[in-house]
């Protein structure tokens, strides 16, 4: 078995100018890199974990120089990527804003001061050596993961949906708790003073009591208490249900639709659309379906009549010829050979590992190929490469010869 060696996996430089020519991105990723990425993510990480085991006395006191260490290794890092993302915004959030407006824009954007307060309250704290404070500020770097996760991006996005029914869960609770509130208030108050003798305390039992939590710490002791605390109970599973089912429906349905959407950090992982001019991207962008398929599914059989072939943005299939089996990693594209000369596919193509792929229709491809004839050239050249390599070329150039007479 061979294997195709990678495509650029991470984005082609000169294709990363173009992108942000349409694209609001995250430029700091692409200038320095996915590697540097990760770096950042598990300092993050560390940190956190750093920040919680600190809050344990015990740990504190035996670990206290590894904990400060950490925590001035957070500081260091995520104040040199802040600088860096103001540095290398410019130019990005906004089309034609100039360099100050495009930081000063970052800087006051939400995850602008995400990324300043998962450094600055730390760096504060350290300098003024007010190192016991440190512990309960381990949670701001977290926040910064919503950058790097597109499930929580996704999760912000099913909440940012479904504001308004969940506002509508919001006013019905409110006017649920005051309903039981002051029903207990008025039947309770004389019997426990201390413990219902306001609406305020009232309030705090209806809500751990519809919030199905049950403290214990107030409790009705009348027959009618005890009576309406029964329909308080029944009451909040529905108030429970409601916001949670709004919400796990609308992120199923976010995480659903982004597995169908294009994105330019997709495109960018083929080294094939380098080349392309902004304008021809955003158009063969409109074209692509995003499709992910799982480890051992097969995409593609031998023999069948072809419909659309595929670019890998990440994950790996392996190409069962009749002379050999051959592996495409991400960057790469296959089932152009039976789309160009009008043939039955080639190979079996299966996935070794959850692969996700930009699907492109065959009548999209043929309009694509007339229009962009660079493309064309190199997707030509790399069936031919392939088809000499198993041997089939002379074959699939009679079969389209004799396509074209019949067609003309
Ligand atoms: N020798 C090869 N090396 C890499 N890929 C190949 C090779 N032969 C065929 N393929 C790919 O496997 C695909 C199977 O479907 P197609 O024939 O449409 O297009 C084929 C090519 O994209």
């Amino acid at each position: 078995m061979r294997l195709v060696p990678r495509g650029r996996g991470s984005a082609d430089p000169n294709l990363r100018d173009r992108l942000y020519e349409l694209l609001e991105h995250d430029p700091l990723a692409y200038s320095i890199g996915s590697r540097f990425i990760q770096v950042i993510i598990s300092v993050i990480v560390l940190d956190v974990v750093a920040m919680i085991l600190a809050s344990v006395p015990e740990l504190d006191a035996r670990f206290d120089t590894l904990f400060s260490a950490v925590a001035v290794l957070a500081v260091i890092v995520f104040a040199l990527e802040y600088l860096a993302r103001l540095w290398t915004v410019a130019g990005h959030t906004q089309r034609n804003g100039s360099a100050l407006s495009d930081r000063l824009s970052y800087a006051f954007s939400a995850l602008g001061i995400i990324d300043l307060m998962a450094f600055l309250p730390a760096a504060i704290v350290l300098a003024t050596g007010r190192h016991a404070t440190l512990a309960g500020l381990g949670v701001l770097p977290f926040f910064k993961l919503i950058r790097y996760s597109p499930a929580m991006r996704s999760l912000l996005a099913a909440i940012h949906a479904e504001r308004r029914a969940l506002i509508g869960c919001i006013v019905i609770l409110i006017g649920v708790v005051l309903t039981f509130a002051s029903l207990l208030y008025a039947i309770e108050r004389d019997v426990q003073p201390s413990k219902l003798g306001t609406i305020p305390d009232a309030m705090w039992w209806a809500i751990v009591t519809l919030g199905t939590v049950g403290y214990g710490d107030v409790v009705p002791v009348t027959p009618l208490g005890k009576f309406i605390s029964v329909f308080a109970i029944i009451s909040g599973f529905a108030m429970i249900a409601l916001p949670v089912a709004i919400i796990s429906t609308a992120f199923a349905e976010e995480v659903r639709r982004r597995d169908f959407v294009v994105t330019w950090g997709m495109l960018a992982r083929v080294p094939l659309f380098s080349h392309l001019s902004a304008a021809e991207i955003a158009d063969i962008m409109r074209l692509l379906r995003a499709r992910t398929i799982e480890q051992g599914e097969i995409l593609v059989r031998r023999g069948d009549a072809a419909s659309s072939m595929y670019f890998i943005t990440a994950g790996e299939v392996e190409i069962t010829l009749p002379s050999q089996q051959v592996r495409l990693a991400d960057g790469t594209f296959f089932g152009e050979i039976a789309l160009l000369h009008k043939t039955k596919r080639s190979g079996t193509v299966t996935a070794t590992r959850k692969t996700r792929l930009l699907v492109l229709d065959a009548q999209d491809f043929h309009a694509l190929i007339e229009r962009m004839p660079t493309l064309a050239a190199h997707v030509h050249q790399t069936a031919k490469a392939r088809l000499e390599e198993t041997g089939d070329l002379a074959a699939a150039e009679l079969a389209q010869a004799e396509r074209d007479d019949t067609d003309r």
